[in-house]
């Protein structure tokens, strides 16, 4: 089974991502807990190329073109899918990523680029059996994060993640893979929702 969580920074992701793997360890699961972008090469570039700067994407200077940096995001999950989530799901392993190419669609659309494009572009992403979007208002994932954002780029900051939520509710029209939760409500809550959601598709299985 392949699991993923999605949602703007600060959403929760994290803190969820972890406490469903414990869930499904404590019923006896094997599990493989990851994220994007990775820790391999390709993330450690995305980190220094896309996000050094206060997320400003500079290459001696310059901003490196929307375009190249969807092209890192996609290289970086070929070898995420290839090398860890295939061999995993193959070894009937519980994958659970912390972002997929959902975060691609999400972010890189709300950069300017045709959503067909990176549709198109991460093609070779095999399709998990659930998406959890935690969805909540970017003034509370801002509160949440306050300290880890860059002040300066603060405002640009917000108007981004509000295009970017409000591109992965599109998104959850179209992909119905995408279930969304409330991630305003407290940590157990949100937790007892996504454990619900997963027990629906297990029972599918
Ligand atoms: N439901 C929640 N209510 C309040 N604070 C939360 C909640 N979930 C997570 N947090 C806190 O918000 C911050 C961001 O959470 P995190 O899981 O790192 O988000 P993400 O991985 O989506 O960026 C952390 O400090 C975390 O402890
Ligand atoms: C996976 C992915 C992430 N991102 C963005 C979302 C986040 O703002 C940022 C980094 O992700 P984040 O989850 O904050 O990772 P870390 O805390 O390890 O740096 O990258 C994209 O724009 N496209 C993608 O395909």
């Amino acid at each position: 089974m392949f699991i993923v969580i999605e949602g703007i920074d600060g959403a929760g992701k994290s803190t969820q991502a972890k406490l469903l793997a414990k869930w499904f360890e404590e019923k006896g699961y094997d599990v493989v807990l990851t994220k994007e972008p990775t820790d391999t090469a390709f993330g450690k570039l995305i980190r220094r190329l896309v996000l050094t700067g206060g997320r400003e994407g500079i290459i001696d200077g310059a901003r490196i073109s929307h375009e190249a940096e969807a092209l890192l995001f996609a290289a970086d999950r070929a070898e995420h899918v290839h090398k860890l989530i295939k061999p995993s799901i193959g070894a009937g392993k519980i994958v659970i990523s912390d972002r997929y190419f959902y975060s691609s669609l999400a972010y890189q659309w709300a950069r300017g680029l045709d959503l067909d494009w990176l549709i198109d572009l991460n093609r070779f992403a095999i399709r998990p059996d659930l998406v959890i979007l935690l969805d909540l208002p970017v003034k509370e994932s801002m509160k949440r994060i306050n300290g880890r954002s860059i002040k300066t780029e603060f405002d640009k900051i917000v108007e981004l993640q509000k295009k970017v939520r409000e591109n992965y509710l599109k998104l959850a029209e179209r992909f119905p893979e995408m279930k969304i939760v409330n991630a305003l409500a407290s940590v157990k809550d949100i937790h007892n929702d996504i454990v619900a959601l997963v027990e629906h598709e297990l029972l599918k299985k």
